[in-house]
């Protein structure tokens, strides 16, 4: 596998590019599992993939070949593409249920002192290509990244980045309706919404956009992360929508955006109403979540018996005025490096590589849905929960006067001399 040679480069304030400084990559490669595959021999490879990415039906997560034009479009346009297929057990009475899916993962096109249109506008622009893959390939559901249309500038604290925020069926949408009905493709599109209709309150937002270019409904983000840069309660509510599972043409899907993943319970929600896709567009940065990256879909995938894609942008967006998040840490002006890693994870345990950390990214998994049932069927985890008894234990703790269930060592409360 090439070594990369570091072409990534961080638009910086004033617009000047700074040549790799922090490119993202890992010593030169653009992900783990191609550092892996470049530093140990074709047999030690195959048995860490094994060991890090799982085995799905007994062997490992197929690669698909897509055709020459479609690869064409990744180099011309300097985006990863990848693509694997996931399968399950053939069923007697029931055919396979296969769908395509693909996750886009990307950085901004312009630096944040660009005029507010023309960001907008560029991001347009960059995904087209990386669209008309994912349709060319036949993708039947696709999903972008949290908040695709502007940069993250949740950090900042700043109100002039309310303006990036659109109704449900806004300049966004439109723009992913044609390329919805173009490709009788299912996409859904994270946004920072506008409600006109609730005195014009914020809200993090996926807009699912039918295969005909229908918008079939939208989710509201259930949790507002409070944690380092992620200053987002500046900017939007809770969400209200609950967890909501939207029947499509291609199966049942769901959005856990961004930090929602971090709970258990709402990745739980969206598979007691029956989701068997679910996806997490996500923002976030290699400090403060790398290591729980690759477990948290992962773990969702196997205890809630779907798949799970994960999504992350790209990329370090630096912002025209320095800002603090009160954790001493000093001033400063980006987020840090958004490491992409866009990937899937399935029910049997099993997942795919990741994309770059470094580069725009389209990454496309065929999956036969028929696995969601069958490995509820072998590990029983829904008969096996008793929720009865966790239904119990949370409506006694959202009382005034709920009490831990703490049962003490009788002797830690007697003096020390009555102790051997
Ligand atoms: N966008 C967002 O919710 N980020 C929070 C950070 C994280 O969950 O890793």
């Amino acid at each position: 596998m090439e070594r990369r040679e570091g072409e990534e480069t961080v638009v910086a304030e004033n617009g000047s590019t700074q040549e790799n400084p922090k490119d993202g990559s890992i010593c030169g490669f653009d992900s783990l599992h191609r550092l892996l595959q470049a530093s140990l021999s074709p047999q030690l490879f195959q048995e860490v993939s094994r060991m890090l990415l799982g085995l799905n039906c007994g062997k490992e997560v197929e690669p698909i070949t897509l055709q020459r034009p479609i690869k064409a479009l990744s180099s011309k346009h300097n985006f990863d593409l990848q693509a694997f297929s996931f399968s399950a057990d053939r069923e007697s009475l029931r055919g396979p249920r296969i769908v395509r899916v693909g996750l886009i993962q990307n950085s901004v096109a312009l630096p944040t002192t660009a005029p507010f249109l023309n960001q907008r506008e560029g991001i347009f622009q960059k995904l087209i290509p990386m669209i008309d893959a994912a349709g060319s390939s036949g993708v039947n559901i696709l999903c972008l990244q949290e908040a695709w249309t502007m940069p993250f500038a949740f950090c900042t604290r700043e109100k002039k980045w309310c303006e990036f925020a659109e109704q449900i069926d806004g300049e966004s949408t439109s723009f992913l309706q044609q390329f919805a009905q173009k490709y009788n493709m299912v996409i859904i599109s994270p946004i920072l919404e506008r409600d006109l209709n609730h005195g014009e309150t914020l809200w993090n937002t996926a807009v699912i956009i039918g295969n005909h270019g229908n918008i079939i409904g939208k989710h509201r983000k259930n949790h507002i992360p409070r944690v380092g840069d992620f200053n987002e309660s500046t900017y939007y509510m809770e969400g209200n929508t609950s967890h909501p599972v939207f029947e499509t043409a291609y199966g049942k899907i769901a959005v856990n955006i961004c930090y929602g993943r971090h709970h258990p319970l709402n990745w739980l929600a969206f598979g007691l109403n029956g989701a068997e896709i679910v996806f997490n567009p996500s923002a976030t940065v290699g400090e403060l979540s790398e290591p729980m990256w690759p477990i948290e879909a992962r773990n969702a995938a196997i205890a809630n018996s779907y798949f799970v894609g994960s999504i992350n942008r790209v990329g370090t967006e630096v912002f025209p005025h320095p800002f603090t998040s009160g954790d001493g840490k000093p001033q400063h002006s980006n987020f840090g490096h958004f490491y992409g890693s866009s990937h899937f994870s399935a029910p049997d345990a099993s997942c795919t590589p990741s994309l770059s950390r470094c580069k725009d990214g389209l990454l496309i998994s065929d999956m036969d849905l028929n696995l969601c049932r069958q490995l509820k069927d072998k590990w029983g985890f829904r008969m096996t929960a008793r929720y009865e008894v966790y239904s119990d234990l949370l409506a006694r703790y959202m009382k005034q006067d709920f009490e831990p269930q703490v049962i003490s060592d009788p002797l830690l409360h007697k003096s020390a001399q009555v102790l051997p």
